[in-house]
């Protein structure tokens, strides 16, 4: 049977790569070649720039309502195709269906309709200076924008970066992950349904070391907002830094889930197993590293991992699996590898640890047991690096200080989650979590307009609401002396 061959889409039609070199796509849940993804090359990301050039001008004075009126239908179609693009995304990174039907694929429509409504009310600042002069600043486009995308949220942060980029009225020239670009793919022919005029929008598919640095070093992207691995963050910066490029960096975590002994104890207890083991592990937010007040630790840890011990690892396609594939093999390798290091550093695998071996048409899947260990330092490497799989270490505290020190010990500072019921606590830890992200009594509870992104290792920039449309306009301020 011929294998589904991804196309490019490039001003706003969809081509092969100029090379006609295709790459593999696997579908994890099986270990599989399902689709052919395109190789492309430098020259179809200098054709998607002369495409986005042809057309720039235009789209940023195009009226604001006709933009919102484009990206609203793009919501519409998300939402009318999403038992479509939930099967896709399930098929091409392994996360249980029920999963994309219920996040990701509502989250897509959802960065449309958002940011489409929010270029309405995007209004820009004006500063009077004592009856002397006054001051307004201009919020333009940038121009041609490149958006880099990772393989755990496909298209859940494909279209949390591209939609405020179009908003805001740029062109974009966008690369999803090679490892999962299905989405994408279905994304285009939704963007060409969808009347979004040609060029405005350029999907070049293919690898990271080529059509990747590709645009981080083509002089006519004038910003990059990548999200994926601090490495490739770092990379990234080192190339486009030089060039004065504007940067927006979402990158790693490694979350401290902080337990008090007040907490609302149910409420903990589920979205705990939410929070370390939603999407196989695989959410730059999911919290890794759960700290335990210690009067509470021997019951947490009871109820803990027979909790983990009933979720089910199965087919992504079946109701009723909690846990998917991992995204690759070479991810479940590594993730594996962890639970050696952990052995090594003295840590004790409660539960889970190892590969799942499935029947029948999922047998050769990568899959991947719920994995909880004690005994380790805070900071060993097991509890430094970032693991991105479904891996939680459980650890005792007995103070406010010294929780704070195990959980800012780490490079990152992305994510983290407070649980008690003493307000004043949880204001005082969130001061002095380092950390862009402190949820208190709630795990991925999102606003669409608040700030989002990390410190540290973990990034540069905010993503979300204002945040965003300021990331990708470029301000220029006007002072008027009155006469
Ligand atoms: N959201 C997050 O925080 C994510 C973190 N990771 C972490 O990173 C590790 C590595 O995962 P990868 O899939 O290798 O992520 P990655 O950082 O290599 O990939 C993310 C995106 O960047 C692109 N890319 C790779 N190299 C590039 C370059 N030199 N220039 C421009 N674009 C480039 C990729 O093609 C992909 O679209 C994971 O094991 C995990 O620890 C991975 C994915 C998402
Ligand atoms: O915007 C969100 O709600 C979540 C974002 C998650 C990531 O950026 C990630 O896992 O990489």
């Amino acid at each position: 049977m011929e294998l589904k061959k991804i196309q490019n889409y490039i001003g706003g039609k969809l081509l092969p790569p100029i090379s006609n070199n295709y790459l593999n796509n696997f579908n994890p849940a099986i270990g599989e070649v399902y689709s052919e993804i395109p190789d492309s090359s430098i020259e179809d990301v200098h054709l998607a720039i002369v495409e986005a050039q042809k057309v720039k001008d235009e789209w940023a004075n195009l009226a604001l309502e006709k933009r919102f009126l484009i990206l609203n239908t793009i919501a519409e179609k998300i939402e009318e195709r999403r038992e479509e693009l939930a099967l896709a995304e399930s098929i091409d990174n392994g996360k249980p269906i029920s999963l994309a039907m219920a996040v990701d694929i509502p989250r897509a429509a959802s960065n449309f309709r958002f940011f489409a409504t929010a270029i309405m009310h995007f209004a820009s600042e004006s500063h009077e200076m004592a009856g002397d002069a006054i001051n307004y600043t201009l919020r333009k486009p940038i121009g041609i924008v490149g958006c880099i995308s990772p393989w755990n949220l496909p298209l859940y942060l494909f279209t949390w970066k591209i939609a405020p980029a179009l908003a805001a009225g740029n062109c974009v020239i966008a690369k999803p992950s090679e490892v999962t670009p299905m989405t994408a793919y279905l994304l285009s022919e939704i963007c060409i349904e969808a009347g979004l005029p040609q060029g405005v929008l350029n999907i070049v598919h293919g690898l990271g070391s080529t059509v990747g640095e590709a645009m981080v070093r083509h002089p006519q992207i004038k910003a990059i907002s990548f999200t994926g691995g601090t490495n490739t963050g770092a990379r990234i910066a080192s190339i486009a830094a030089p060039m004065f490029k504007k940067l927006s960096l979402e990158l790693g975590g490694k979350n401290p889930n902080i337990i008090f002994a007040d907490c609302d104890y149910e409420k903990m207890l589920n979205t705990t197993i939410r929070s370390s083991f939603a999407n196989q592990g695989q959410i730059c937010l999911c919290g890794s590293r759960i700290f335990v007040e210690r009067s509470l630790y021997a019951k947490f840890k009871e109820d803990f991992v027979a909790k983990v011990k009933a979720l089910k690892v199965g087919d992504p396609l079946v109701e009723g699996s909690n846990l998917g594939a991992v995204v690759s093999e070479a991810h479940m390798q590594k993730v594996l590898s962890y639970n050696n290091l952990a052995k090594e550093e003295g840590g004790t695998i409660l539960c889970g640890g190892e590969r799942v071996q499935l029947e029948g048409r999922c047998e050769n899947g990568w899959f991947i047991s719920p994995t909880v260990i004690e005994g380790l330092s805070y900071d060993c490497r097991t509890n430094q690096e970032e693991i991105f799989g479904p891996v939680v270490t459980i650890m005792p505290f007995d103070t406010e200080e010294e929780v704070l020190k195990y959980a800012n010990s780490v490079k990152y500072g992305l994510a983290s989650t407070l649980w008690t019921a003493d307000l004043n606590r949880a204001h005082r830890m969130a001061e002095q979590i380092e950390a862009g992200i402190v949820w208190v009594n709630c795990w991925l509870h999102r606003d669409l307009r608040t700030p989002f992104g990390g410190t540290k290792a973990s990034g540069v920039g905010r993503e979300g609401g204002w945040e965003a449309l300021r990331f990708f306009t470029e301000p220029k301020n006007v002072c008027i002396q009155y006469q």
